[in-house]
C-alpha cells in the first residue's frame, strides 16, 4: 500500500516513509491511497486486542519493510486491557470504553508505544528526534514510551500554565533521552512550532525529525485498530449491531481513527464528536466552513485545540464522514456531569470523558434508545484530581503506574513560541546527547 498527502503535492510513499517523515513534505498529512475494506464476518468479537489489531492493520503494512514485524509491534503496544464497562448498569444503553489503563493513564499510550516500536525498527544507526506538541496527555505518553530507547530522543513542547499539575509532572519526569520544553504560548503555538520545524528541510534533516502527534499516521493506526475492536465487541452486546460512538475531540485524531475504522468495515453507527468550549468543529458542522480559532482554556485541557490538525484528514474521507454530529459541552456542564454521574451511579469520569457522557445525555431519546452507545473514556480521572475530587467529595485512587510518577525528579527547558529558540534548543540537545 502507498500513502498520499491530503494536500496532493507529495509523491506517494511507503508506510515506513510516512511514519519516518511524520508530516508530508507539502505540509499535508498522509492518508492511505485507497481505504482497505475488510469482510466484517472475518472479525468476530472476543479476540485478544493485539491479535485483532495486527489483522485489522495488515493491509496498511502490505509490501512494506515493517510487514514482517507487525505482529511483534502490536504485541509490544497492546499490553494492557481496554474494558467496555457499563457505568450505569447493564440495562442502560451506554458503555464506557476505558482507554486509560496504560502506563500514563490516557488513550495516547497505545499510539505512543506503537509508534516507538515502529521507530525502533526504522531508525538505523542515528537516533530520530521525535518532536511532539502536547496540550496535556500526548506528551506524557510519548515521554514514557520513548524513555531509554536508543532509536529516538523525545522533545516535547507543552503550553505554560495550560496543563494540569499531574500532567506537568508526567511530562517533565522522564529525563535521559526525553526533554520537556515549556513554551510561552498555547497548544496551537506548540503545534505550529512543530509544523514549522518539519517545514524547514535543513533542520528536519539535521535532527532526523519525526512526529509523535496524531499528524503521524503511525500514532493513529493503533487507534483505528482499538476502535474497530471496540465496535465488534459492542455490536455483539446487542442493539442493531451498529453501536454509536461518542468521541471527546480536540486535535481530532481519535475521531478520524474511528471514521477510518468504520470506512474499513467496522460496525460503527453514528458518531458524535464531543468538544469542550473550543468551537471550531461546531462552527464547521453548523456552517460547512472550517475556520481555525484561537484556543481557549477549559477543564478538559487536553482538548484545548483551536486548529484541529486532523480536520484535513476527516475532510479527505468525503462520504466516510457521514453520520457525524458535533456536540459542544462547556465547563459548567462538565462539572455537572462528573458530579451527577458519581452521585447517582458511583462512576467517575475525567473531564474529557465527561464530555462524551454529557453528549450521550443530550441525544434525543429515540436516537439514544435505538442503539447501544460507546463513550470513549480517554483519561484516568486521577490525572485531573484537583478538578474531579471536589466534585465527587472523595480522593481518587491512582493506578500503581500513575502513583510511581511522584518518585521521579522533574526537569524542563523554557522557550518563547519562536522558531529560532526551538532550533537552538534542538542543536543544544544534540550536542549534549
Ligand atoms: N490532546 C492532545 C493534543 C495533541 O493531540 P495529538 O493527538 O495530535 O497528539 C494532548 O493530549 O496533547
Amino acid at each position: 500500500m502507498r500513502f498520499v498527502s491530503t494536500r496532493g503535492d507529495t509523491a506517494p510513499v511507503s508506510l515506513s516513509q510516512a511514519l519516518r517523515l511524520g508530516v508530508a513534505p507539502d505540509g499535508g498529512l498522509f492518508m492511505p491511497e485507497a481505504i482497505p475494506l475488510h469482510e466484517p464476518s472475518k472479525f468476530a468479537a472476543g479476540r485478544p486486542l493485539a491479535a485483532f489489531a495486527a489483522d485489522w492493520l495488515r493491509p496498511f503494512f502490505d509490501g512494506d519493510p515493517l510487514a514482517g514485524e507487525l505482529d511483534a509491534i502490536c504485541a509490544e503496544a497492546f499490553t494492557f486491557p481496554v474494558p467496555l464497562v457499563a457505568p450505569f448498569g447493564d440495562d442502560v444503553g451506554l458503555r464506557a470504553l476505558e482507554l486509560f489503563h496504560g502506563p500514563t493513564g490516557a488513550f495516547k499510550d497505545f499510539g505512543a508505544r506503537f509508534l516507538m516500536a515502529c521507530f525502533d525498527r526504522l531508525a538505523g544507526e542515528e537516533p530520530l528526534t521525535v518532536l511532539a506538541a502536547t496540550s496535556g496527555d500526548t506528551g506524557g505518553a510519548v515521554g514514557c514510551a520513548a524513555v531509554g530507547r536508543r532509536s529516538s530522543r523525545g522533545v516535547i513542547l507543552y503550553p505554560r500554565g495550560r496543563v494540569s499539575p499531574f500532567q506537568e509532572r508526567q511530562l517533565t519526569c522522564w529525563g535521559a533521552n526525553v526533554t520537556a520544553v515549556e513554551v510561552d504560548g498555547d497548544f496551537d503555538d506548540c503545534q505550529a512550532l512543530v509544523k514549522a520545524a518539519f517545514a524547514d528541510p535543513q533542520l528536519s534533516a539535521a535532527h532526523r525529525l519525526t512526529s509523535a502527534n496524531s499528524i503521524n499516521l503511525g500514532r493513529l493506526l493503533p487507534q483505528v485498530a482499538y476502535c474497530a475492536h471496540a465496535a465488534f465487541e459492542a455490536a455483539a452486546l446487542g442493539g442493531d449491531g451498529r453501536p454509536g460512538f461518542l468521541i471527546p475531540s480536540g486535535n481530532l485524531g481519535h475521531g478520524f481513527a474511528l471514521l477510518l475504522a468504520r470506512a474499513m468495515g467496522a460496525p460503527v453507527g453514528p458518531v458524535v464528536l464531543a468538544t469542550n468550549a473550543n468551537r471550531t468543529l461546531l462552527d464547521w458542522h453548523q456552517s460547512g466552513r472550517y475556520a481555525a480559532r484561537p484556543s481557549i482554556a477549559t477543564l478538559a485541557n487536553a482538548m484545548d485545540v483551536g486548529a484541529p490538525s486532523n480536520f484535513e484528514r476527516v475532510a479527505a474521507l468525503g462520504d466516510g464522514a457521514a453520520e457525524v454530529t458535533v456536540e459542544l459541552v462547556d465547563d459548567e456542564a462538565i462539572r455537572h456531569r462528573i458530579a451527577a454521574d458519581y452521585r447517582e451511579n458511583g462512576y467517575v469520569w475525567c473531564p474529557h470523558s465527561a464530555i462524551a457522557a454529557e453528549a450521550w445525555r443530550r441525544l434525543a431519546a429515540p436516537a439514544r434508545d435505538e442503539r447501544l452507545w460507546v463513550a470513549a473514556a480517554t483519561a484516568h480521572p486521577f490525572k485531573f484530581a484537583e478538578i474531579v475530587e471536589p466534585l465527587i467529595g472523595r480522593e481518587i485512587e491512582p493506578s500503581p503506574a500513575l502513583a510511581a510518577i511522584d518518585d521521579r525528579p522533574t526537569a524542563k527547558q523554557q522557550i518563547a513560541a519562536r522558531m529560532p529558540e526551538l532550533a537552538a534548543l534542538l542543536d543544544q540537545q544534540r550536542v549534549a546527547a
